[in-house]
């Protein structure tokens, strides 16, 4: 096949938009590949799904056998013992000592346990009372009988199947072949090198994470050195993955960009059933074959390459390899409204808690890149095609990624974020959604979090977040749960290369400045400064750029994408950056008086008074930790 160059005019713009059910089937009905089958040993076979039943050879116990230490004997010479008149055995004649699992010999039929057996000498014993038949005998067949059914097909062998398999005589069986899968990561930029990681260069996690999700469907992963953006390598690697697999991905170049090969040579080779589905993340996904093999040419972006190999590859992973998908939904409430495309159906990784008996989801950022979305994320929840998006408030059905049982003990956190909420989540369950105290507070009043962290000046005081809590709350309902006091101040690069001083140098034309975003106790603290300093924000370059937390603004600061940002120390010192004191705040816990019985609260307040939680937030530095813990009720 001719060699691509990379040549713009050779983009693949033309990909479909077929709904992603619409497109498994049209897939489902081309691909016709079928279960295999293998023998093995049953010592080896843990984790294997069966293909067929599995019968008996032998059964179990496959002799009489004593279920007790004691004597064998016939029962009907011990009918009648009693105190009065006791009955006498002669061993080897009438009885012989047994011990558990030994064969009960011919002419016996029960055992007497050892603790009833009073030595008479002599080789005599007395018995004071009689036995029945078959009393503590363990006889033929009793656990399995010969040509029973041990355990069925599609059954996945567990430590204890082994052991029923074996008592069975049953040493080897027929499992299903896992379904091998060959991962072949593309392009140049690709690098497994991550000690000498440069500019440009992107680290192939994909292929990895590829590997995890193709064993836990049951299939069986071999992972490619990664492939340049060369169409004629990517054939001949392509070629030898089809020879040595039932199904192929091939991660990234699957879009319209000018070395996106994958879906001409699939063409070239074999036939090419879907390009483009409407669904996001995913859309620009491959659903190919070549001599009868799957081959799915995957987006290159983490999140995309996720929900396209849970949509696409992992069904047939798991109905070839007999491995079903126990997933579970649940129903939950939305917090927040979320917008969807028209054109698209939308998969929507969400957080869960459990808030008054109620579990609310919100959504979790939405970008393709963002990976620890998706570490995050508790569920998943589809916004229908043709659906502009769904209402807060209204009921979803969310796939669950995580088991109810752990999401239900979290302590729910809405509002402002800070380090030290980083440090408790290491410390006790909580699920934490950084939205700005405004947030917070709404979120509170709207019963979708147990605490709202907070740090809110009344401008006409200076005091923090107990007039709001009276503004926005029923006067005698809530309390404050005291946080740190934490320096707040200005952020700017090692050695301060634009002399930055304070917040007059903010209107400098060679000054970029990254903001928080609006409702954020940060950006109420900078329009506060600027107002004192008579600065009209439009004079702020970089004003609308909004980032969500402290280390989102130290970041940007380091990147040399903005030249100052306004910050908490920590984020600053964690960065290496310098930093010019403007204040300490106080950021504090907001929490309705009838959850301050609950357990999570007792144990955040457990947690927070604790001194390992306290030296690893004064570790941090610039953090005052008085009164962390003590409560306050606001009352008017
Ligand atoms: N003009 C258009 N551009 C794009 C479209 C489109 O329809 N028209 N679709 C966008 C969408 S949606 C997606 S998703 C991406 C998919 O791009 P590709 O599959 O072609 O992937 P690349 O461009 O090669 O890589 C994108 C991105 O993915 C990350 N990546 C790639 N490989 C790995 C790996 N092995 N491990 C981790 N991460 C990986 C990396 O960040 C790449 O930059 O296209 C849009 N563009
Ligand atoms: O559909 Mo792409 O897969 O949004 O990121």
């Amino acid at each position: 096949m001719e060699h691509l160059r990379d040549d713009h005019s050779k983009r693949n713009i033309y990909i479909d938009n077929q709904p992603r059910l619409k497109a498994i089937e049209a897939y489902e009905e081309k691909l016709k590949q079928s279960k295999k089958q293998e023998e093995v040993s049953v010592y080896q076979s843990l984790g294997r799904i069966t293909a067929q039943a599995v019968f008996a050879n032998i059964s179990s116990p496959h002799y009489h056998s004593a279920a007790m230490d004691g004597i064998a004997v016939l029962a009907e010479k011990t009918y009648g013992a009693n105190e009065r008149s006791p009955v006498i055995l002669k061993e080897s004649v009438d009885f012989c000592y047994i011990n558990t699992g030994n064969p009960v010999a011919d002419g016996y039929d029960a055992v007497i346990m050892i603790e009833d057996v009073i030595p008479e000498g002599e080789g005599l014993i007395k018995l004071l009372v009689p036995a029945h038949p078959w009393q503590h005998v363990r006889t033929v067949g009793e656990d399995i009988v010969k040509g029973e059914m041990i355990i069925p097909s599609g059954h996945k062998i567990r430590a204890i199947d082994i052991g029923a398999l074996l008592s069975g005589g049953v040493v080897v069986i027929n499992v299903l072949c896992p379904v091998k899968v060959g991962i072949i990561p593309t392009g140049n930029e690709l690098t497994r090198d991550i000690e000498t990681l440069e500019k440009g260069q992107i680290i192939d996690s994909n292929a990895w994470m590829f590997q995890g999700l193709v064993t836990e469907a049951g299939g069986l992963p071999t992972v490619y050195e990664p492939v340049e953006d060369n169409m004629k390598q990517l054939e001949e690697v392509i070629c030898k993955a089809i020879n040595e697999n039932d199904f192929v991905i091939v991660n990234a170049g699957s879009s319209a960009g000018s070395k996106d090969y994958t879906v001409d040579i699939i063409r070239s080779l074999g036939e090419v059933i879907v390009h483009g589905i409407a669904m996001k993340p995913g859309k620009p996904t491959i659903l190919g074959i070549i001599d009868n093999k799957g081959i799915i040419g995957i987006p290159g972006y983490p999140v995309s390459a996720y929900f396209s190999f849970r949509n696409f590859v992992e069904p047939f992973i798991r109905k070839l390899s007999g491995s079903p998908n126990d997933d579970e939904k649940t129903k939950a409430v939305l917090s927040k409204r979320i917008v969807s495309s028209l054109k698209h159906e939308e998969l929507v990784r969400v957080t869960l808690g459990k808030v008054n008996g109620q579990l609310i989801a919100t959504a979790l950022n939405r970008g393709a890149g963002n990976t620890t979305s998706l570490v995050r994320a508790d569920g998943v929840l589809t916004v229908p095609i043709h659906v502009e998006g769904i209402e807060a408030e209204e009921n979803v059905e969310v796939q669950l990624l995580k088991p109810l049982e752990i999401i239900e003990k979290r302590a729910v956190f809405i509002g402002s974020h800070d380090i030290i909420i980083d440090i408790l989540s290491d410390m006790m369950p909580i699920s934490s959604s950084h939205v700005g105290s405004f947030g917070g507070l709404m979120a509170k009043r709207k019963g979708e979090c147990h605490i709202a962290p907070i740090h809110l000046m009344d401008e006409a005081t200076g005091d923090y977040n107990d007039a709001f809590v009276k503004k926005y709350f029923e006067d005698g309902t809530m309390s404050i749960i005291s946080g740190v006091k934490r320096l707040q101040g200005i952020m700017v690069k090692k050695g301060n290369p634009k002399q930055i001083k304070g917040f007059a140098d903010l209107s400098r034309d060679d000054v970029i400045f990254v903001n928080r975003q609006r409702g954020s106790g940060t950006r109420q603290l900078l329009d506060y400064e600027l107002k004192k300093q008579k600065i009209d924000p439009k004079e702020v370059n970089g004003y609308d750029w909004e980032v969500n937390t402290h280390m989102g603004v130290a970041v940007a600061v380091d990147s040399n994408a903005v030249d100052v940002g306004l910050g908490i120390y920590a984020a600053a010192d964690n960065m290496g950056l310098d930093f010019i004191p403007v204040g300490y705040e106080a950021y504090e816990f907001l929490v309705s008086n009838d959850d301050l019985n609950d357990d999570r609260i007792k144990k955040f307040l457990e947690i927070i008074t604790s001194d390992i939680f306290k030296s690893s937030v004064l570790s941090l530095g610039g953090y005052q930790l008085d009164d962390i813990g003590t409560i306050r009720k606001i009352e008017k």
